[in-house]
């Protein structure tokens, strides 16, 4: 094990971009599938893992919201999530704050108590019994109106003390945060913290109408801020994070290749930069895979990995002493790795 690899499995880390519908590994989806009688489009899990292999974002989505289709009862989201969770404890990922997409169950007619009580069930033993912290965020899909939007706000109403923030994700390009502005305004009037997916396949123009009109906390992905030396400036200025997902980038194509991944460019240009999985089960790897890949094909230093790691923890929404915290744990440990 080289000292990078033994370092990032030292540190405590967090995740703060993940859909926990693309947690759902090709083997629960077929185990799913047989509890609740659905037929699926493949005879075996090879035949599922063949098929992902992906063209651009929405060949992922298609596949994504068709996956999906297994998960009807509160135990099937416990289950998704308790696996999710248990993999987490065992890359030392001590933090993580999941997105779930209600609008995907809601419109194939599951109750939306039903996927929250599941996923929030898991997340609460999962603080209990794993001592692994969390946040849980509702996201918006872009694909669909601003109207469907309210509508499950509504639905999300009597929830809220358990719900910690709202996000937006699903097809980017043509569904512009723009279209949000008024559902993010009423979150907003709610208290809800607010983040977006922009600059993953979306041009940066996207990041600005996340910052200026969602009033955004934190940008998911980002990536293509690069393209905007005004918008980097922005950005390093306020430290206003970016969770990249180095190894989704790569399988939707946004880089060919790993080592072709301008993470650590984010870095040199003094952005939050963090780093997380985003759809493990479809992208080939969990946050700590994440970790190793990028360490590995950018030859990052321990410096950069202890960055990176305390990024996480500057950007999540646990209390400030709980981040300070964690940010001083991880600093004794890289002292211990000689960084
Ligand atoms: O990477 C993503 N981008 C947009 N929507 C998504 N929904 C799940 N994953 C993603
Ligand atoms: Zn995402």
């Amino acid at each position: 094990m080289t000292q990078q690899e033994a370092l990032i499995r030292a540190l405590p880390k967090v995740e703060l971009h993940l859909h926990i519908e693309g947690t759902l590994e090709p083997e629960m989806m077929f185990e799913l599938a047989r509890r609740n009688g659905v037929k699926l489009p493949y005879d075996s899990v090879e035949a599922v893992r063949k098929a992902y292999d992906f063209s651009n974002l929405q060949s992922f989505l298609d596949l994504y919201y068709a996956g999906a289709g297994v998960l009807i009862t509160e135990q099937d989201f416990y289950d998704l999530t308790w696996a999710y969770l248990k993999r987490c404890q065992a890359d030392n990922v001590v933090h993580t704050e999941i997105f779930f997409d209600p609008q995907t169950h809601t419109e194939r007619g599951i109750a939306f108590e039903t996927v929250l009580a599941g996923i929030r069930r898991a997340l609460d033993d999962g603080r209990a019994q794993l001592r692994i912290s969390s946040r849980l965020i509702m996201s918006f899909l872009r694909h669909l109106s601003e109207e469907d939007g309210f509508r499950t706000l509504e639905m999300a109403r009597p929830h809220l003390d358990r719900i910690d923030g709202v996000g937006l994700d699903s097809s980017e390009v043509g569904h512009p945060p723009s279209k949000f502005a008024r559902l993010f305004a009423e979150c907003k009037a709610l208290g809800l913290p607010r983040v977006a997916h922009a600059g993953e396949e979306g041009p940066p123009e996207y990041v600005w109408e996340a910052l200026d009109l969602l009033d955004v906390c934190r940008i998911d992905h980002g990536v293509r801020a690069l393209e905007d030396g005004k918008l980097v400036e922005r950005l390093a200025e306020t430290r206003m994070p970016l969770t990249v997902c180095p190894f989704s980038n790569v399988k939707l194509r946004v880089f060919d290749k790993l080592s072709d991944h301008t993470l650590r460019v984010l870095l040199q240009k003094g952005l939050c930069a963090t780093v997380n999985s985003d759809d493990p089960a479809y992208f080939g790897g969990y946050v700590q895979d994440n970790y190793l890949g990028c360490a590995r094909e950018l030859g990052l230093s321990g410096g950069e990995i202890l960055q990176l790691v305390k990024n996480g923890f500057e950007a999540s929404w646990l209390e400030e002493g709980e981040r300070g915290w964690w940010m001083g744990e991880c600093d004794i440990i890289a002292e211990k790795f000689g960084v």
